[in-house]
């Protein structure tokens, strides 16, 4: 598997969702429509099940002749009572949600912060300021049937330029990086501090931060004002709304939007053959540690045909070897040596597969409360989410604590931390699925009590009832993974209810940002063999394909040439707003003295930079407004209170500066002028300085750089998104 930091898309689904679904019933969910009209998908043979990838679906019914499962040996399965002890606090949760009656109604015993977050979040305030998009996608709850897909094979092998990446180590890896003088940078940062807006240029310079591996949490970043190709020169800045898209580029994208229009609507009317194009969506896998998420899509993955039996064998053998026989599925996606010693993920793994609507990009993220660096930069590139809940007795009340409070009170459970990050980076679609409901029995009362004890935080954060499936599943079991449960426990409350497969393919596609000037966060550098530079990450708006020219914000003013590009592991003529992908860079002209006349220094890029078009790129802000949303913080939020800030792959130290204002979180409207302090639950204009300065943009532009969560003292304080860029 790849490991790459990421960033986030999003998508507008105010109307892209099928409001009548989400009702929860003490009735099993009614079929969907698509697994009603096709029931043999949900029996067919997965691809690659018991080591053959089959190249056609194959009929039999898959659980009927899957042997055993070894590693189900290894799960302790303890069978609990229905009702078990619950954590103190929790108690109430269960308790007095059920005495209500599963009334979702915010707070209660829940857990939830008492703000009313029905009401719009952040983003939606702002998002009802502006103009609706037309053309936003139908709902696309109804799922086609699950054939085998057998390219999704072909799909683990990394592409030659990810293999060499791994060659060649890590990003940031290479040779010495040059520091720049006091001088320099003060001189640097004296421009930026005088620019505004207004004023037609850019500077240059941020100390990011590379979002690999628990490494991220200290790593220095080389800084960016000492870049060998010299910062000698300022952007010229345009407004983006001047933007119009190049006419060739235009037209490749249009072709390339009917291809996918129509592949999305043949998909949605039956299940796409293995290689036929289809949309794509990155997944990112949320949820308290040890809730199950590299189980659940290290099996999936097996099911897909992605992971051979030999392989799973392998799994098995060597992680009982190692005393770790439970974690063999997650061994899958769990590659590092410390992370198989500990059984907890600390890396963000990159994985691709097709399911019969989407070709996937999934991002399994740590849960461990030490690793939400990781888990952001996971969830800043995801345009869905898979929350996993620990169903087992106990398990969903750790994820979903709310943490001792005082000035160093513990942190709550990630549960809790995930949803509110995942929404403040644009995350509007989630499926929950609840695992470990085989420790009791797989009990349905067990899955609703933790559905009415979550639903109230979920929507308090601001995730809508309608955008929220629910499901139960099993990794290590292979339970409701593709098709329906095995388990007659299971079965017999959820045999029609969504397996995972349908619940990712009940997500929307994303949108396409392509009408705006092209940005793209790099998460990754490397050298390809033949020198050229390559730059992977997600494209957030435009489209670029070889030959375009580039800029690197902070980086030389000169542009850069694409000479090739990947997208989705795959040699690619274009990219667009919504790909991940792998760009090789070279310089305009060679022998030109520094900057992008000549091939830049992968150790040189400055982590947080972005890909942007040359006459419109973007700017390193230093000062800038944000509206938040203070989430659990144990005290109050004053001016002067130091944050860490997290924006797309970036990472920068900063401050609150000033408390403009709080707003009534519904209208907006402002509450207070210049208040005193922020406390939980809150909502507030606020102004924020970075120490060294990150790229930005303003959030009306662009969602995916104008998103910003602030954390401190290892818990993430407030989310929110960029009402103006300041200096
Ligand atoms: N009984 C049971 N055990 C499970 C289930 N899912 C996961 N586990 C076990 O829970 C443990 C943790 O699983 P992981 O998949 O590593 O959990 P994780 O959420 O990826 O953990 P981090 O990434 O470190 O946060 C392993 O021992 C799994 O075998 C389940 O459905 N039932």
């Amino acid at each position: 598997m790849v490991r790459r930091g990421q960033m986030y898309d999003d998508d507008d689904l105010d109307d892209g969702y099928d409001d009548d679904y989400d009702e929860y019933d003490e009735a099993p969910p009614p079929p969907r429509q698509t697994k009603a009209a096709a029931p043999a998908g949900r029996g067919q043979q997965p691809a690659g099940r018991g080591g053959k990838a089959a190249a056609a679906p194959a009929p039999a019914p898959a659980r009927a002749a899957a042997k055993p499962d070894p590693a189900a040996k290894a799960l302790q399965k303890p069978t609990y009572p229905v009702a078990p002890h619950l954590a103190p606090g929790a108690g109430a949760v269960v308790a007095g949600a059920a005495a209500a009656g599963g009334a979702a109604a915010g707070g209660g015993g829940s857990g939830a912060s008492p703000f009313q977050f029905d009401t719009p979040s952040p983003d939606d305030a702002i998002k009802a300021a502006q103009e609706r998009r037309p053309g936003v996608a139908p709902p696309a709850h109804a799922a086609p049937a699950a054939p085998s897909i057998p390219q999704n094979r072909a799909m683990l092998k990394p592409s030659p330029l990810l293999q060499q990446q791994r060659q060649q180590g890590p990003p940031g890896s290479g040779p010495g990086l040059a520091a720049g003088t006091p001088g320099e940078e003060a001189e640097a940062m004296g421009r930026m501090s005088s620019l505004s807006l207004s004023e037609e240029s850019t500077p240059h310079g941020t100390r990011n931060h590379h979002l690999h591996g628990a490494g991220s949490a200290s790593y220095e970043a080389p800084n960016a004002l000492s870049l060998p190709g010299g910062l000698h020169g300022l952007h010229t800045r345009r407004p983006v709304t001047e933007y119009s898209m190049e006419p060739d580029l235009a037209r490749e994208v249009d072709a390339a939007a009917a291809v996918e229009a129509s592949s999305s609507a043949s998909s949605a009317a039956a299940p796409a053959s293995a290689s036929a194009p289809r949309p794509s969506l990155h997944l990112v896998v949320l949820g308290h540690v040890d809730a199950g998420k590299s189980s659940l899509m290290g099996r999936l993955l097996h099911e897909l045909g992605l992971v051979s039996a030999k392989d799973a064998h392998r799994f098995q053998r060597d992680a009982a070897a190692a005393g770790k026989g439970s974690f063999a599925w997650a061994w899958v996606l769990d590659e590092r040596p410390e992370e198989r010693e500990r059984g907890v993920t600390v890396d963000v793994a990159m994985t691709r597969f097709n399911t019969p609507r989407f070709a996937v990009t999934l991002l399994d993220a740590p849960g461990h409360r030490d690793f939400v660096p990781n888990m952001i930069a996971g969830a800043a590139q995801a345009d869905a989410a898979i929350l996993l809940v620990d169903g087992s007795p106990g398990g969903f009340e750790a994820g979903f604590s709310e943490g001792s409070g005082g000035l160093h009170g513990t942190p709550g459970g990630q549960t809790r931390e995930h949803a509110a990050l995942a929404r403040s980076l644009g995350i509007e679609q989630l499926a929950v699925v609840v695992s470990k409901l085989d420790t009791c029995g797989y009990s349905k009362e067990r899955f609703e009590d933790i559905r009415t004890a979550l639903l109230p935080y979920l929507k308090t954060v601001g995730f809508r009832e309608s955008a929220i499936t629910w499901l139960p599943a099993s990794g290590p079991l292979g339970e409701n993974l593709v098709g329906p449960p095995q388990d007659p426990a299971l079965r017999a409350w959820w045999a029609a209810g969504p397996c995972v497969v349908e619940a990712i393919d009940g997500f929307a596609p994303r949108e396409r940002a392509t009408s705006r000037p092209l940005r793209m966060p790099i998460s990754d550098v490397f050298k390809s063999k033949t020198g050229a530079v390559v730059l992977g990450g997600k494209v957030e708006g435009g489209a670029l394909r070889p030959g375009s020219k580039v800029v690197l914000v902070p980086g030389p003013v000169t542009p850069f040439v694409v000479r090739s590009l990947e997208v989705g592991g795959q040699a690619a003529q274009l990219a667009r707003a919504g790909d991940s992908c792998e760009v090789a860079l070279v310089g305009s002209h060679h022998g030109a003295g520094g900057g992008g006349g000549g091939a830049i220094d992968p150790s040189s890029v400055a982590p947080g930079a972005v890909l942007c078009h040359p006459d419109f790129p973007a700017c390193i802000v230093t000062r800038f407004e944000l509206r938040i949303v203070v989430l659990d913080v144990p005290v109050p939020l004053l001016k002067g209170t130091p944050v860490t800030l997290h924006a797309h792959v970036a990472r920068e130290e900063g401050h609150i500066t000033a408390l403009t204002a709080t707003l009534d979180p519904r209208t907006g409207e402002v509450v207070k002028a210049r208040p005193r302090c922020l406390t939980k639950g809150q909502s507030a204009l606020v102004e924020v300085t970075a120490a060294r300065g990150l790229v930005l943009e303003e959030y009306s532009q662009y969602r995916a750089l104008g998103r910003v969560a602030l954390r401190d003292g290892g818990r993430t304080v407030a989310v929110g998104v960029v009402t103006q860029l300041l200096a």
